[in-house]
């Protein structure tokens, strides 16, 4: 009897087969993931949205115009609002979360930035009394909002927005401003047609003093009519690489006036008569920023499970070519090569997804003490947060091509759902915090880290290690050294000697009389890398600390397998940093790699099992390779024929222009 639910009569026998093989229970791996109730909740509210035509796309989206795929997402929204609570508990965000995925992928959908940014940000920002004005009608949905920091002229530097807020004592009200072309608000998620209240982040001047970027609560649209408000210029910014079912836009104040108490209070305030208090943190404005740099990384790595589904399970459909010439074609997971590339995609995608776990309880913890005025962690968690959103973002975006490629010519049509998937997921290197930036933010923490201990200081948790000193030789393959044991100190002595040397290059080019900030634009690739190398090894940690908790033994077996690929990956991909004070040599660096090719065979028995134990439906999926019966060909055939192209056996252009070109040629002979 397999252990493997969900085995059905009619699925491609390849696929069976591999359900067959499982050493664990992909029910008992879900519900290590998810929690038993969420599991079991996700599979209901699965089953539901399939119930429900209103909810389901009627074509493949990628075959529609960006206008339809906008009016299908609205129309879906609206379905989702009026019948959702029939399916879901719209107090769990979770199960809310997954209804959304179900219902409208990755490529956007009208309420993201409202749930995801403006909410939050009022959430954490408003005053008790603001909170109270605006929460109910925004969850009620009677406005929808969105989160307009970024303009035309400037993303990263936040201190050089050029909107302004500028306080009239007169009337009590904030003037909204944009001076300039470069000034105009360019990129915030759904702002182009669908919101009509904006957070507006703005320089707050008052008798002619700035006091930096503020937030405010601004209408842009009537709440009636939905046309822009006087002042008010708006509208799309255009196509993008991916997400263009969600309409980022473009935005202009002229002269916006707003009432005083419109500006988020909860941290800085403004009185009636012009008084400003700042907040106990200079950085408390950009909370709405750390809310998304915390949840994102669940998002992404659920993007990775995503393409690492749909790549593992075609392979095992998908054969070509023989391993010994005679024995026939071979299922393309045979291949090592195909291992390497996806088990360590599927490695990353699980750890990302349970160290999201942590990095978002982490999040709430500390922004609880935050909204009691409690900021002692907030420099630990930004530099966290930074180096998350940045790793995570693109480590995933490579495991997602890999996944890609790994399919072939079929990986790059669009009926292999990869391309969107890729295009949405990898605009997390940008938004947030442009990575190189957000990676320098970390760097600075560290380097500080290296100072504090060089003046006998404290240090944080996080960097403890940094101290660990007799850390200096690789301890792969000693007797009482496990192989995880062994390749997380390997990590750890990455991490560390990287954030040293750098560190000790700055201070040697500011001894010798460059100034601070020039000193760190000449290190600042290596600054980088010292912040890359520390967050894997806080990502490795929290990884085996998560897999180390499983009660479960089965399950604790088989992410036992996962982590060790997971790490012996990591080190292998950073091998270059263990010669450098000789802690490893090249023997040892083959017995990591050893490692991991013998982990490859261990895990493939159970490839398609971890990717059903992640149990994303169909309706999520939307490809036609990783389809959970594996009946790719026939499926494949049906996707080609029904895409516009092929609506009329002649198209209408070929009559118009191509056969009238070839009849001609034809006539001069
Ligand atoms: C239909 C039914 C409805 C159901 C609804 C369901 C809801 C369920 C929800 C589930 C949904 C799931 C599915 C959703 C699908 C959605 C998909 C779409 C997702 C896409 C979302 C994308 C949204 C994107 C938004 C954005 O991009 S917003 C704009 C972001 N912009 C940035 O990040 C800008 C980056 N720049 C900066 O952060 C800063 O400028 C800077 C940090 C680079 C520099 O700042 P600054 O100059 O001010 O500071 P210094 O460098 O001088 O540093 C001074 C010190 O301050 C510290 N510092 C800096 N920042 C912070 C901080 N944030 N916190 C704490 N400290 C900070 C520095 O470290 C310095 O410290 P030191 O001096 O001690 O070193
Ligand atoms: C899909 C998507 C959704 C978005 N949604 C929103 C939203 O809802 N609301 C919103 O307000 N914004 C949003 N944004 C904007 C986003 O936050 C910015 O694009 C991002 O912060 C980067 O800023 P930038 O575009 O100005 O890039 P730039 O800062 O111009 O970066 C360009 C290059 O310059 C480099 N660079 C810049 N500064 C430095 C520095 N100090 N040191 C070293 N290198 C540097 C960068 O590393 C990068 O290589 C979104 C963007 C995208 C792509």
């Amino acid at each position: 009897m397999p252990l493997n639910h969900l085995i059905r009569d009619g699925d491609n026998p390849d696929i069976t087969e591999e359900r067959q093989k499982a050493t664990f229970s992909t029910e008992e791996l879900a519900i290590e993931i998810y929690g038993e109730p969420l599991a079991q909740r996700r599979r209901e509210i699965s089953a539901e949205v399939l119930k429900r035509p209103e909810l389901l796309d009627d074509c493949p989206h990628v075959f529609l115009d960006r206008t339809t795929k906008v009016e299908n997402s609205m129309k879906k929204t609206v379905a989702v609002m009026e019948k959702g609570s029939e399916i879901c508990d719209f107090t769990s965000r979770e199960e809310l979360g997954h209804l959304v995925c179900e219902v409208f992928g990755d490529d956007g959908f009208p309420l993201s930035i409202h749930f995801v940014m403006f909410l939050p940000a009022i959430q954490g920002q408003a005053d008790d009394e603001q909170a109270e004005q605006w929460i109910p009608r925004a969850m009620r949905l009677e406005f929808i909002g969105t989160y307009a920091q970024t303009e035309l002229g400037h993303g990263t530097n936040l201190r050089a927005l050029e909107t302004t807020a500028t306080y009239d004592k007169r009337t009590q009200e904030f003037i909204l401003h944009t001076p300039t072309v470069s000034a105009y608000k360019w990129w915030p998620g759904n702002l182009g047609k669908t919101a009509n209240y904006v957070i507006a982040n703005a320089q707050l001047y008052i008798d002619g003093k700035s006091h930096g970027p503020h937030n405010f609560l601004v209408q842009i649209r009537d709440e009636n009519t939905h046309q822009p408000m006087p002042g008010i210029t708006v509208g799309d910014i255009g196509p993008k690489f991916g997400l263009n079912t969600n309409d980022n836009g473009f935005l202009r104040f002229d002269h916006v006036r707003i009432p005083r108490r419109n500006m988020l209070m909860r941290h800085s305030k403004v009185s009636a008569d012009g008084v400003y208090s700042p907040p106990v943190h200079p950085k408390l404005s950009y909370g709405a920023m750390i809310f998304v740099r915390a949840t994102m990384i669940r998002m992404l790595a659920h993007v990775v499970l995503k393409a690492a589904t749909i790549a593992i399970r075609y392979s095992c459909v998908r054969r070509q070519g023989e391993i010994k010439t005679g024995n026939g074609e071979v299922k393309i997971l045979e291949y090592q090569t195909q291992q390497h590339r996806l088990f360590t995609a599927l490695a990353r995608g699980f750890a990302y997804r349970l160290v999201g776990d942590e990095v978002k309880n982490l999040y709430e913890k500390i922004a609880e003490e935050v909204k009691h005025g409690n900021v002692e962690q907030l420099a630990d968690l930004h530099a966290l947060l930074s180096g998350m959103k940045s790793i995570v973002s693109y480590d995933s975006g490579k495991a997602i091509e890999q996944c890609r490629m790994a399919c072939g010519g079929h990986g790059y049509s669009h009926a292999s759902g990869i391309p969107e998937m890729y295009a949405v997921e990898i605009a997390g290197c940008t938004y947030e915090g442009e990575n190189m930036v957000m990676l320098q933010q970390q760097a600075r923490y560290l380097v500080k880290g290296i100072h504090r201990l060089a003046h006998g200081e404290e240090l944080s948790t996080m960097l403890q290690y940094l101290a660990n000193t007799s850390n200096n030789k690789f301890r792969i393959g000693e007797s009482g050294v496990d192989l995880e044991n062994a390749l997380i100190l390997a990590l750890e002595y990455i991490a560390r000697s990287t954030i040293e040397r750098v560190t000790a290059r700055l201070d040697s080019l500011q001894n010798k009389g460059l100034s601070a900030e020039n000193a760190w634009n000449e290190n600042a690739v290596e600054l980088t890398r010292a912040s890359r190398t520390h967050t894997r090894l806080w990502i490795a940690r929290c990884f085996r600390d998560r897999v180390h908790r499983i009660e479960n033994h089965a399950i604790r077996s088989a992410l036992t397998d996962i982590l060790e690929l997971f790490l012996t990956y990591e080190v292998v991909d950073m091998s270059q940093y263990l010669y450098q004070g000789g802690y490893a040599n090249s023997d040892q660096v083959a017995q990591v790699k050893d490692a991991m090719y013998k982990l490859l065979e261990k895990i493939r028995p159970n490839a398609v099992s971890y990717v059903d134990a992640y149990e994303v439906s169909d309706t999520e999926l939307r490809s036609v390779l990783g389809r959970r019966d594996g009946n790719v060909y026939d499926n494949l055939l049906k996707w080609a024929k029904s895409n516009p192209l092929n609506r009329t056996e002649v198209l209408p252009a070929v009559e118009k222009h191509l056969m009238p070109m070839m009849l001609a040629a034809k006539s001069k002979l």
